[in-house]
């Protein structure tokens, strides 16, 4: 009995979820076992309860019985999320990205050295997303380190797994007041990760967040990498989301062949590096993702409501790059998950109407991505991401009688084996 002394918690009923080999898995009449530490012990079959049972060591009446209504399914991973712009998510989406990030972004931004505010919106953030069925976050923060430790400390608090990245940016054309010296970057980031790391909080680790090439130096972006080499840290940042921002990019980096290039130049492009969007990379980019092994987030909803583009998401995939979905939020407006997968469809379908030809995702591929394929694109798919024995029990129990088809349709979130919502 590898849980030790205490008996595991048990679920019987329907769970649903993705493999590598198949996009959906229906699983009906199983029985879920979770050890003391969260871990996922058991996926046996219902009628062979007395058999389990005895091995596994637990009284068969202790079993929690799903009604038909409901089933389990993995808990959806947002792998790109600006828990700062949570405070003005739904609103400001009439500019494209560039003048929206000077208009409505960085003034917001800035704000958040004010703890007080700080801990105001992320209380809020943490607390929506998961209820919303996130149980696995990608953060983006802001420039300013305490406030970032404190995004940790609340995403700990309630029990999500989490990213944080402290945001690092030295130079700023379009806010002058928002942005940092470069060493001053450098420090701060160093302070920040050995500060959450010394926190030794179980899920919630940090990742190195160089913005975007617009706003980083290339002898930032060089010292980042290192600091991500040096401590095996994640690595997130922005690419190729609308042209104007390609084309400035390319003035910016004159020496580099493309967008893709310049990270790749400054060593950022690694197994445990996610770049948001990738609207407009060629193939020969895609190319360098896959032999580097970093991963997309696609964030259709910010896509859209900015007016950047169009991901080829089945291009993504074909050239075997990883690739999950991201609220984005606040240039996209929705913080659940469950709007991301719609909007990925959506997207998708816009691409079939410009080409009749093109293969739309189907939606247990499209699950699959906010799921599995979440969890594989943070390099985190050893620990979550589907209910296979030995990882986490990130989950969502959902009543389909519900009458809603929404995140109210969401009646209970396990992370880890914790019950985190309700409260
Ligand atoms: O959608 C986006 N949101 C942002 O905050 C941002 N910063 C750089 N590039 C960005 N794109
Ligand atoms: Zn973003």
């Amino acid at each position: 009995n590898a849980a030790g002394r205490h008996p595991p918690t048990v679920f019987r009923g329907t769970f649903v979820h993705s493999t590598q080999e198949e996009a959906l898995v229906i699983l009906e009449d199983a029985l879920l076992g979770v050890d003391s530490t969260g871990k996922i012990s058991f996926v046996e079959k219902g009628p062979e309860l007395e058999k389990v049972s005895a091995k596994f060591g637990f009284n068969p009446s202790a079993v929690t019985q799903l009604s038909p209504q409901e089933f389990f399914m993995p808990g959806l991973v947002d792998t790109h999320i600006h828990a700062a712009q949570y405070s003005f998510a739904g609103t400001a989406l009439d500019l494209p990205l560039l003048d929206w990030l000077q208009t409505y972004t960085f003034p917001v931004e800035s704000r958040y050295s004010d703890l007080e505010f700080a801990r105001q919106v992320y209380t809020h953030v943490v607390k929506r997303t998961l209820r919303n069925g996130t149980t696995t976050a990608c953060y983006f923060a802001t420039i300013h380190t305490d406030a970032s430790l404190l995004l940790g400390e609340i995403a700990n608090d309630f029990g999500q797994r989490a990213l944080v990245g402290k945001v690092c940016m030295d130079r700023n054309g379009l806010h002058e007041h928002y942005k940092e010296e470069t060493q001053e970057s450098l420090d701060e980031t160093s302070r920040f990760i050995s500060e959450l790391i010394k926190r030794k909080y179980p899920l919630v680790k940090p990742v190195v967040t160089p913005r975007f090439s617009v706003s980083c130096t290339s002898e930032l972006m060089l010292k980042l990498a290192e600091v991500a080499r040096n401590n095996n840290l994640h690595i997130q940042s922005h690419i190729s989301e609308n042209m104007d921002e390609v084309r400035l990019v390319q003035e910016l980096f004159p020496e580099s062949e493309s967008y893709t290039d310049v990270y790749r130049k400054h060593n950022l492009l690694t197994s445990k590096t996610i770049m948001a969007h990738g609207c407009y990379l060629s193939d020969e980019e895609l190319q360098i993702f896959h032999q580097t092994g970093s991963s997309l987030a696609h964030c259709p909803n910010s896509n859209l409501s900015l007016c950047s583009g169009l991901l080829d998401v089945r291009k993504v995939l074909s050239h075997k790059v990883k690739l999950g979905l991201g609220t984005d939020v606040a240039g996209g407006y929705s913080p659940s998950m469950l709007d991301a997968v719609r909007r990925t469809r959506d997207t998708s379908k816009a691409l079939k109407i410009q080409d009749p030809v093109h293969q739309t995702l189907t939606w247990e591929e499209t699950f699959r991505l906010a799921t599995l394929g979440g969890s594989q694109a943070l390099s985190m798919d050893d620990q979550t991401g589907n209910f296979v024995v030995g990882k986490d029990f990130d989950a969502l129990r959902v009543n389909v009688a519900a009458p809603n088809g929404d995140d109210r349709n969401i009646l209970e979130v396990y992370v880890a084996g914790r019950k985190v919502v309700p409260l």
